[in-house]
Formats: structure tokens, sequence, C-alpha cells
């Protein structure tokens, strides 16, 4: 931001020398005419260069309209929200507020939220829903009408699914059968014993969510890392695996995520066939029938790209309305990381007698695409009358009948007048993988409640899953301020443990360090899943792309770190042990934006490195280094391309003093991702005020979403960031 500021003052000079008073152009107080004030803000990076020309276009397109500067600014306003992943423009927090959030206010609206409201009619780009129009104006939100099409169809679908039951035979709907129902409640029993640790407040919510998703076309279950997401589907897949076998299909947005998915399944099958077949000696026929639908339950997963069907260059999929896909039970991993768009196709193509399970962490970073879905499904269940965020389930009385049936819990307690899509949610908010106790468990929750005092606790407790590594400060200048990163303690303590981390995974592929001198035997590298799964042990994950503390920054300390203590020998481009992130998707390679690989000796040909990755399904993917996409180092990512992965350790790294536009990346979700990507570790480079401040600071996407589905009762998510 800093960089072009000479120049944007001189331009502004210019600008403010021809008018140095303020301009009044009807329902505006300008600085200066607002075709050089948008550029102005894009100079300070408040817009962006696609914000300004979509305001020009819009006015070229729209000439009547463009004879009001107010018509243009809203057009520049709604296409910077877009770029900040909200679905809509909300009048409420332009007016009275500096819509720019300049320093200098340059910009003045003149009209009040009414009057505003009123103007608006007057454009002629602007409509109401069903006008046609380019821009919708519905309740006090501007859209695009594309996104507004989305939105409406996104929430009409989801609302239909959800009060659709699912029939377990085409012609039986649940609750219609007594005899099947009782047998499901025979079954569940036996799936669910309700052990003493596996119940809140006497209730076993994994019990109710496989409940909810076999008598609903639509279930969506959310929960923290560990809460049992996967033991659930994997029981309910069981469940509806008994009798006639259903189509079913696994998905998650990333191939990692698709990957990790594909083992958590795999991994609770083999569980689940462990307590049945102990429990068959009680019961060895009924148990039986169990095992064999266990076994019909698919372990692969693949990307939702795959699923729908990549059309190279092309926005649309092979399958979507008229084209719909082969299926009868989809479940979406991760669907916090779904956008609105895709959330879109993904429903224009389901089948229309197939059910939907969307599992997710709704307290996860949003979507890097518009929307908040998840969050927006979820949001009618916050209570807000409490200090920290806290969720309650909403049933409609003949739900928490039939969950009632079906479970044995007395659900009476959560039955709402008008719940919506309520009828469809279950949280699980037990962690069955962080003991009570345990540091990363307890810094998880207590930055999702937004707990300073708890954070701070969590941090002074010198727990041992937990490092906090401080940036260091320079008291040597009359004004105490961060050391230089070269002479930072915080930065190089993190180098550090960057070098004993990943010296695990290097000193693998080095004969020199993997094979004891004396020893005659030949240096045998380790198999490419090896080296990759101990690469995995470990990651760094920085808040931001760029500077010195950025994904950027880190990448160069790290390789320069590397390289000094002999781990690698950077000098070429692609050398032993390198890992990289690919950036974009090449469909001929298979390789996609996220993918992450290592440059290690080929298996077939050991004069030659390839670039090794492996793929949704398991595979291995080995790719000339000459020919991958746009890449880059990954020793450390970004938290948001860490979305749908796990490591061992994980060291997290916040910018010590960040700008204006960096504080509006920081946000409890982000930490709180960073934190639940480690499963034994969680270490963080930072200061407490940034880390304290982040953690206060929720992520609001405008949308609409949550209204269309709660109704009145959605209370959050509808605003707009323009801290
Ligand atoms: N009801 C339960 N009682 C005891 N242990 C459980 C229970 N449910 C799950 N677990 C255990 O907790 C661990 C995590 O479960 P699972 O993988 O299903 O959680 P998840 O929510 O899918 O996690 P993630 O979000 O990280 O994928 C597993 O080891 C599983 O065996």
């Amino acid at each position: 931001m800093n960089h072009s500021t000479d120049t944007n003052s001189a331009d502004m000079n210019n600008a403010t020398a021809l008018a140095a008073n303020w301009y009044n152009a009807g329902a505006l107080r300008l600085k200066a005419p607002l075709t050089e004030l948008l550029k102005y803000w894009e100079k300070e990076r408040l817009i962006t260069a696609l914000d300004r020309h979509f305001a020009l276009e819009m006015a070229r397109l729209h000439p009547n309209d463009a004879q009001e500067p107010l018509f243009m600014l809203l057009c520049a306003l709604l296409s910077q929200q877009l770029s900040a992943q909200h679905t809509c423009l909300v009048l409420e927090y332009i007016v009275p507020t500096n819509p720019m959030a300049e320093p200098i206010n340059r910009c003045q609206i003149r009209l009040s939220l009414t009057e505003l409201i009123d103007a608006l009619q007057h454009f002629d780009a602007i409509g109401a829903p069903n006008s046609n129009k380019p821009l919708i104006f519905e309740d006090g939100r501007l859209y695009l009408e594309r996104y507004h099409h989305f939105e409406t169809q996104v929430a009409s679908a989801l609302t239909r699914l959800s009060a659709a039951a699912l029939s377990l035979t085409p012609s039986q709907p649940l609750a219609s059968d007594n005899q099947s129902l009782l047998q499901l409640r025979r079954q569940l029993d036996c799936l669910f014993p309700s052990a003493a640790h596996t119940v809140e407040a006497n209730i076993d919510w994994q019990k109710v969510a496989t409940a909810t998703a076999l008598g609903n076309k639509l279930a969506v279950i959310t929960g923290g890392p560990g809460t049992g997401k996967t033991t659930t589907v994997t029981k309910l897949l069981l469940l509806q695996q008994l009798g006639t076998p259903k189509q079913i299909r696994l998905v998650a947005p990333t191939g990692k995520a698709a990957a990790r998915l594909s083992e958590s399944i795999k991994a609770s099958k083999a569980r689940l066939e462990q307590e049945l077949q102990q429990a068959s000696k009680e019961n060895p026929q009924e148990n039986q029938v169990l095992l064999t639908a266990l076994s019909r339950i698919p372990e692969e997963a693949s990307t939702l790209h795959r699923l729908l069907g990549v059309i190279p260059n092309s926005a649309h999929f092979r399958h979507h309305q008229g084209n719909p896909l082969r299926l009868d039970l989809l479940i979406v991993d991760e669907a916090s990381m779904v956008d609105l768009p895709m959330m879109y196709k993904l429903l224009s193509a389901l089948p229309e007698h197939a059910g939907l399970i969307l599992l997710g962490d709704q307290d996860q970073l949003a979507s890097v695409e518009a929307g908040a879905v998840l969050a927006d499904i979820c949001a009618g269940l916050k209570q807000a009358s409490t200090q920290h965020t806290e969720w309650k389930m909403r049933y409609s009385q003949a739900q928490a009948e039939q969950l009632t049936a079906l479970t044995g819990f007395n659900l009476s307690h959560f039955i709402h007048s008008e719940p919506k899509i309520g009828d469809s949610l279950c949280m699980l908010t037990h962690s069955h993988r962080f003991k009570g106790d345990a540091g990363i468990g307890l810094l998880a929750s207590a930055v999702n409640r937004a707990d300073l005092a708890g954070i701070l606790s969590v941090w002074q407790s010198g727990l041992a899953e937990l490092t906090w590594l401080e940036h260091s400060v320079d008291h040597s200048q009359t004004q105490a301020k961060i050391s230089e990163p070269s002479n930072n303690t915080g930065l190089k303590a993190l180098l550090a443990q960057a070098c004993e981390q990943y010296g695990d995974y290097l000193r693998l592929l080095q004969p020199t360090h993997a094979t004891p001198i004396h020893t005659s035997e030949p240096f045998c590298p380790p198999s490419a899943m090896e080296a990759i799964a101990k690469f995995n042990q470990y990651r760094i994950l920085c808040a931001m792309r760029t500077g010195d503390y950025g994904v950027e920054g880190i990448n160069l300390a790290v390789t320069k770190a590397l390289a000094q203590a002999k781990l690698i020998q950077p000098q070429q481009e692609f050398y032993l042990g390198r890992p990289i992130i690919i950036q974009s998707n090449d469909y001929n390679l298979g390789l996609f934006n996220g993918d992450i690989g290592l440059i290690l000796q080929d298996e077939e040909r050991a004069d030659r490195l390839m670039a090794h990755f492996i793929k949704a399904d398991g595979k291995l993917l080995k790719v000339l280094p000459a020919r991958l996409p746009s890449h880059e180092t990954c020793y450390a990512m970004t938290v948001h391309k860490s979305q749908g992965s796990e490591f061992n350790r994980v060291a997290l790294v916040l910018p010590p003093a960040p700008s204006l536009v960096q504080w509006q990346l920081l946000t409890k979700e982000l930490i709180y991702t960073a934190i639940t990507r480690a499963k034994q570790h969680f270490s963080c480079l930072g200061t407490q005020q940034v880390f304290e401040r982040a953690s206060l600071q929720a992520t609001q996407r405008a949308s609409g979403l949550a209204d269309r589905l709660w109704g009145d009762q959605s209370l959050s998510h509808t605003a707009a960031v323009n801290s």
C-alpha cells in the first residue's frame, strides 16, 4: 500500500487542486469528480481495477444512470463487496459511514437510507427481483443479478430438500411405516449404545444426527474437528445400505480434503467393523446384516469438480439440472469451503429423488469465493442472548417427535415454532479427539468463543501441546519497535523449529544423513508415499501471502535456513526435496490449484527428479518439473489453502504490525482454522495484541441467504465488513 503513496498524493493533489472545495453532485458531496476519486481509491487499494472498470462499464451501458455519480459509486462498491467475497452490498452499511473507509473523507452520501432506497428506484439498471435488470435490489441489499439468482435458488432448493422426507424405500417415507421405524430404532440402539462419554446433556447428538439424515432429504451435520462427523456418517451410510444398496457418492471441495475424507471413512469403517464383530456374540444374525451393509459403503471420495464433470475452459459443468447426477445420496465434506455459486451448481445437478448430507465446521474460514453458505445455514441456531457464541437446535414439533421415536431422547426442549431449515440440522459439539484439558482443544474453543481471558489463560498454562513465539522488540531506538526480521528472535526460533521438523523429512532423502557411515548397505531412498507422509507431519501456516511474515517471506527465510543447515541445495530451481503448491488448474495433467507435491528422485529412473503428488483417490501422480503449471515453494502456505488438511504439528505466523488491509484478513475464523489443523502441537509466532484482536474479529459476509432460510430469526451474516 505504501509504495505508491507519493504518486497518489500527487494525483490527489492535482485532483483537489482542480476542486479544492467539495463538489455537490446531487446525492453526493465529492472532493473531486467521481471518476478521479475512483482512480485514487484504486491506487490506494481501497478498490481494485476491476471495481473501477465495472463502474465505468456500467455507466457506459446505462448513460441515463451515469448522469448521477451515485450510480457509479454504488456499482464500484458492489463490485468491491463481491471482490471481498460478500454476495451483495448492504445499503444500511454505507449510510452514513464513509463507504471507502479511507482515513480522509472524500465522498459523502447526502441521503438517509430511505432516500437512498428511493433514489435507487430511478436507475434504469436497477430493478426488483425478476425484473430482468443487471442489478437487483431486494430487502436493503443490492445484488448482481447472477448472485441474486444463485442465492434465491440455493435458498429454495435447501428449503425444499429440508421439508422433504427421504424414502427408505421408494414408496415408504420413514415415519409412515411403524414396523420399519421400530426396526430402525433397534438398529440405531445397536450402533449407538450411548456410553456415558458419548452423550452431552443426556443426548447422544451423533445418534440424533443419524436419525435426522435417515428421515430428511437434507441433513447438515456440523462440528469441530474430532466431534465424530465421519463416525456418524459411516453409521448412517451403513443404515442406508441395508436392503437395496444405494448409489452413494462422497465428495469434498479439494483433492486434499477428498483424500482425507476417503482415509477417514476407511478408518471409521474399520473401527465399526471391529465393534460389530465384538458385539456379534450377543446378536450374531442382526450384526451380520449390519456388517454386510457396512461393506457396501464406498470409500473413494472425489472432488466436487470431478463429480460435476469439468468442461475445460468453461464455467459450466457436464452435470446440471438438464443432466442430473446419477446417485441416490450425496455426502459433501468440508462444506464450509463450498461457495455460493458452487452450491448452486451442486444443488441444480442433484436428482429429484436424492438425499444430500453436508458435513463441515461452521466456525472455520468461509469459502475462498463469495458467500458463507454453511454459516448462513446454521445462522438461525445462534443464541443471541449469550455473551459468547452458543448454538441451540431448533426442531418442529413433528421432527422432534420423529427423532424421539427413533433415538429415545427427549428433544422437547428444542421445539421451536418456526424452525424452517432447523429440522435438517444437527451440531456435534463434543470433541473425541482433543482431551478436555489438552491445549489445542482448549485454545480452539476459547478462540471460537472469542473469550480473551480464556485465550490468555490457555497460553499462560504452559501446556506441552502449545508453544508461543513472540516477535522480539528492538529497544535500541528512541521508540521501541518490532525487530527487523534478521534480528527477530521469535522468527529465529521459528526457523530453528522448521529446520528440526522439515529436517526429519529432508534427511530421509539424503544418503549422507540416512545411512550410518560404517555400513556398506547401499542407500535406499524412501518411497514417494513415505516421503510425502513425513513431509505432511509439519506445516507453517501464514495469515498473509506477502511481506516478511507472509507465505513469500517465510518460504524464502525457511529455504535459506534449510540451505545453511545443509538440508537442501537450492541452487537449482527443482532441487531434491523442494515442496511445491500448485497455483492454477491443469486439467490435462490432473493438477489443481492447491495440490501439494514434492520434488523427489524418480523411483523408476534414479537419474531424474520428478514432482510427486498424491491424488484424491490415493494414487501417486508423477510430473516432469518442466511441465508443472504455475506453482510456488510450500514450506509455508496460507491458512486458507490449509483448509481440509491436518498436520501433526502446525506453526502459525501472524504479522507483527498489520496494515489496515491486513487487519481485514485477521479474523477469529482464520485463527481457529489454523489451530484446528494441528493434531499434536500448535505454535504461533505473533504478538499478544494481534492474536487477541484477531480472535475477537468475526468474519461477516454480506448475504441474504440466512434471512431467506430463517426469516426474521436470522441474526447474523447479513453485515458487510467495512472495519
Ligand atoms: N461417540 C464416540 N465415542 C468415542 N469416540 C468417538 C466417538 N465418535 C468419534 N470418536 C472418535 O473420535 C475420533 C474422531 O472421530 P471422527 O473422525 O469421526 O471425527 P470428525 O468430526 O470426522 O473429525 P474431522 O473433522 O477432523 O474429520 C475418532 O478416533 C473416533 O473413533
